[in-house]
C-alpha cells in the first residue's frame, strides 16, 4: 500500500517513522510519503491561502496549488481522504476498508479550510474517489493529526505489520461491535484489588464468557448507541440476560 500525505506542516508526520508504522515502512509493507505543500508554489512567497470569497475570519486554501500537487500525487488514481469537522465519522469498519485499498492521499487542511472546488474536482477525475472524514466533534487547527490517527489506524491493519495478527481480533469496536473487556495482568493482588477469581480458574469456556459479559456491560454503560446498532444476532439469548 501507498500513503501520501500532503501538508503544508510535513514535520508534523515526524512520529509515523516510528515504532509500528516505521517497522512497517522498513518492511516495504507500507510506502508512505510526506510532502510539503509548497513544494507545488510559484511564487516568491510560496503562497498556499488567500481571502474567503464572501468575506468571514481567516484564510483558505488555494485550489489551484492543491490542483497541482493533487494531479501530480494522484496522477495513477487512488482515494483522496480529507480530513474535516464536517466529514463523516473515522470508525474501524471503515479503516478496515482503507486497509485493503492501493493508494491513500491525505489532503491536510489549515486555516478555515480548502477550497471547496479541490473535493467537488476530484470527485469528477477517473480513478480518484473522495472521502472527507472526521475524527468527531471538534475542532482541530489543522488536518496532520487526522492524518496521523489514520495511517495508524490503517497500517496496523495491513498484513505483517502488527506481530500477532490475533491481537487484532479481540479489540473493541472489533467484528463483534463491543467495547474490549477489561484485561489484567500479574501480580494478582495489587493496591488492596484481586484480579476476578475466573481469570485465574484456567476455565476457558467460562473465561470466554465473562469477557462476553464484561464487554457487553461496558458497551452499555459507555457506548449505549453501539449496543442499539447490534443487529438482532448480534446477540444470543445468554447475552439478552447480562
Ligand atoms: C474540505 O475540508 C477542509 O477544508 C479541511 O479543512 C480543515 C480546516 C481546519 C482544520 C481541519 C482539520 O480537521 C479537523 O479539525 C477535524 C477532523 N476531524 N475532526 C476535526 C481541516
Amino acid at each position: 500500500m501507498r500513503i501520501d500525505v500532503v501538508t503544508i506542516f510535513p514535520e508534523y508526520l515526524a512520529p509515523l517513522d516510528l515504532s509500528l508504522v516505521g517497522k512497517a515502512r522498513t518492511a516495504g509493507l507500507l510506502d508512505l510519503r510526506v510532502h510539503d505543500l509548497r513544494a507545488w508554489t510559484t511564487d516568491r512567497h510560496r503562497t498556499v491561502d488567500d481571502t474567503p470569497f464572501g468575506g468571514g475570519a481567516g484564510m483558505v486554501m488555494r485550489p489551484d496549488v492543491w490542483g497541482t500537487a493533487l494531479d501530480e500525487v494522484l496522477a495513477g488514481g487512488g482515494h483522496l481522504l480529507v480530513p474535516t469537522p464536517s466529514g463523516a465519522p473515522l470508525t474501524q469498519r471503515t479503516a478496515e476498508r482503507l486497509a485493503g485499498e492501493e493508494h491513500l492521499v491525505v489532503a491536510c487542511g489549515r486555516y478555515e479550510g480548502i477550497d471547496a472546488r479541490v473535493a467537488e474536482h476530484y470527485r469528477t477525475v477517473p480513478g480518484v474517489q473522495v472521502s472527507e472524514f472526521s475524527l468527531g466533534d471538534y475542532v482541530l487547527n489543522g488536518g496532520e493529526v487526522a492524518a496521523l490517527v489514520l495511517v495508524e489506524a490503517v497500517a496496523r491493519l495491513l498484513p505483517g505489520v502488527v506481530g500477532n495478527p490475533a491481537s487484532l481480533v479481540e479489540e473493541s469496536h472489533g467484528a463483534a461491535g463491543l467495547l474490549e473487556y477489561p484485561v489484567y495482568t500479574k501480580p494478582p493482588s495489587w493496591a488492596g484489588l484481586d484480579v476476578p477469581e475466573v481469570l485465574l480458574s484456567g476455565h476457558h469456556a467460562r473465561i470466554e464468557r465473562w469477557r462476553r459479559d464484561e464487554a457487553l456491560v461496558r458497551t452499555a454503560a459507555r457506548r449505549p448507541d453501539l449496543v442499539r446498532a447490534l443487529d438482532a444476532d448480534g446477540l444470543d439469548a445468554h447475552d439478552r440476560t447480562v
